[in-house]
């Protein structure tokens, strides 16, 4: 398997062993920085080159995974998630490693550095790489209703409640940050 790997100053640590971690099981890492240690750098650069290797690959037709790793794991997901065509899921247990995969095809985990013992971590991640996604319908058509956000900015979908209480569809352009 290919995966992409990214961190700020908060996971470097871990996102070495973690990268010796995968060498050592034959996976091919590719390691997206920082490549040393500065206790003021930012992590959207490293985490969103990362997301794009794993999306530019996945366009391909490879279907590679991420990792990203921060103080919380949070912002490395945000920025992740600002890469059209991934999916980048915050993990905190097996369970949510593994229903990253299962239930969202996610293709970049976020582990927040600072929230775990080093086994933890990997042990999540490692949990993350075995599982497959089986394609249960409703999964594929959840995803691809964002995907479909993803490329048109709009949404179809009963997302609106009428003063009278019944679901009604509704038409939902791209929301405006300021
Ligand atoms: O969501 C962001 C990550 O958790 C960062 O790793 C964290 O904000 C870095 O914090 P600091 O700059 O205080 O080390």
């Amino acid at each position: 398997m290919r995966i992409h790997i990214a961190t700020d100053h908060a996971g470097l640590e871990f996102s070495q062993q973690l990268q010796q971690h995968l060498r050592d099981q034959g996976h091919e890492v590719h390691d997206h920085g920082p490549v040393e240690y500065d206790a003021v750098d930012d992590y959207p650069s490293f985490c969103i080159n990362a997301a794009q290797a794993v999306a530019n690959d996945w366009a391909q037709g490879v279907q590679s995974l991420g990792v990203v790793f921060g103080g919380s794991g949070n912002g490395e997901q945000i920025a992740a998630n600002k890469v059209a065509g991934v999916r980048a899921a915050l993990a905190w247990n097996e369970a949510t490693a593994k229903l990253a995969r299962e239930h969202n095809n996610a293709n970049v985990i976020a582990i927040g550095a600072r929230q775990h013992e080093l086994a933890e971590a990997i042990a999540l991640i490692d949990c993350f790489i075995a599982e497959p996604f089986p394609g249960d319908e409703r999964h594929v058509r959840r995803i691809s209703q964002m995907r479909e956000y993803e490329r048109t900015g709009t949404i179809a979908g009963k997302s609106v409640l009428a003063a009278d209480g019944a679901d009604v569809p509704a038409v939902v352009g791209m929301a405006q940050e300021s």
